[in-house]
């Protein structure tokens, strides 16, 4: 707090290095009263202005009526029984399949199984709740070029110095002409970071076969190139099936039109703007066209950039739209990590305000 000097407390005359616990606390608290208060859409859900709801006139046997509560942006618990006296297994089969369908329309939902064994509870999430909030700019660095022998100092230090998230590159040696790690690797790596947000960029031949390890290693986001894949829907069910995030990426050769027929399943789209394979080159200005289509196309959706980014050409990425921004070199070798990925998010926040 600006104190003029001679209003200060005794504790705030104190060099630093003579603070008390006491002192502390006090310094603490201070930077918490001038904290500028976060914007609505900023804050956690539960603290967001939430618009109001009749439920007056709500008929509750009606499961469109149900749904088009939670549109309004809020949480829904309701409870949801299955008929026909199933095991437990046999509702929970069910129940997943409607799960399953919601999901597929952008409702978020879970269940939690409750006693007697036929009865489920259903938390809807509605993805109308989602797609009001603002895509938020994000900043995901790239490990491919830190030292993999110390993948969790290095992955650590990232989200110290403020990393949104991590965005681990899987490489087959057959979908690109280069060789890193697997599942293996990655929950050994959750093991050491629990809680930070995994995002894996399967730059892989058959992805539908790494789903199921992936899930089970932690992985949050699971992103894959469509090119090899002859069902991308398919695949992506999959993924959502085994509750990880569905990412689609396309080669700077694809045409972001064949994202279309998917747009319903994605969580994410990726655009690529080197070839996939390697770290450290330059960044491909030209597929910034393809950013620009999906912002306009789907305002709401999380586009995400990868390759060559960095502090130089982050502004043509913000421009276009991308909100998630993969940096690699520009991030992992910087002198100053936490200042990079402030300056970046920055200029990624007033392109989307
Ligand atoms: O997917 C990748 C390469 O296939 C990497 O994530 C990407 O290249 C990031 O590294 P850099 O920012 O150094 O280009």
């Amino acid at each position: 707090k600006k104190f003029k000097e001679e209003e200060k407390p005794a504790w705030a005359k104190k060099d630093i290095r003579d603070y008390s616990e006491a002192d502390l606390e006090r310094l603490l608290d201070q930077w918490e009263e001038d904290e500028e208060p976060l914007e609505a859409d900023e804050l956690p859900e539960h603290l967001r202005p939430q618009p109001k709801l009749d439920l007056s006139n709500l008929d509750s046997k009606n499961p469109e009526d149900l749904l088009k509560i939670s549109k309004k942006g809020r949480t829904l618990m309701t409870f949801v029984s299955v008929t026909g006296n199933p095991t437990r297994e046999e509702g929970d089969a069910i129940t997943k399949l409607w799960q399953t369908s919601l999901w597929n329309n952008h409702i978020q939902a879970e269940r939690y199984m409750t006693a007697p064994v036929n009865r489920v509870v259903l938390r809807l999430l509605c993805s109308c709740a989602t797609k009001k909030m603002s895509v938020q700019a994000k900043i995901g660095p790239s490990i491919l070029n830190a030292d993999l022998s110390n993948l969790a100092e290095e992955s650590q230090k990232l989200l110290d110095n403020g990393a949104d998230y991590l965005h681990l590159d899987v490489m087959d040696g057959t979908f690109v002409p280069n060789l890193t790690f697997g599942h293996p690797m990655v929950k050994s790596l959750r093991n050491k970071i629990k809680t930070a947000f995994f995002e894996t960029h399967m730059m892989v031949q058959n992805p539908e076969q790494w789903i199921s390890p992936m899930a089970d290693a932690g992985v949050n986001l699971y992103t894959f190139h469509i090119e090899p894949v002859e069902d991308v829907c398919k695949v992506s069910r999959l993924v959502q099936e085994s509750g990880m995030k569905v990412g689609l990426a396309i080669k700077p050769g694809t045409e972001v039109k064949a994202l279309e027929k998917y747009m319903s399943i994605a969580d994410v789209v990726l655009v690529m703007t080197v070839e996939p394979g390697f770290g450290g080159q330059s960044f491909m200005a030209d597929m910034m066209s393809k950013v620009e289509w999906l912002r306009e196309s789907y305002p709401n959706l999380d586009i995400e950039v990868d390759g060559g980014v960095g502090p130089k050409t982050i502004e043509c990425c913000a421009k276009a739209g991308a909100n998630m921004i993969v940096s690699g070199t520009a991030v992992v070798g910087a002198s100053d990590q936490r200042q990079v990925m402030k300056d970046m998010r920055d200029v990624v926040k007033s392109y989307l305000k």
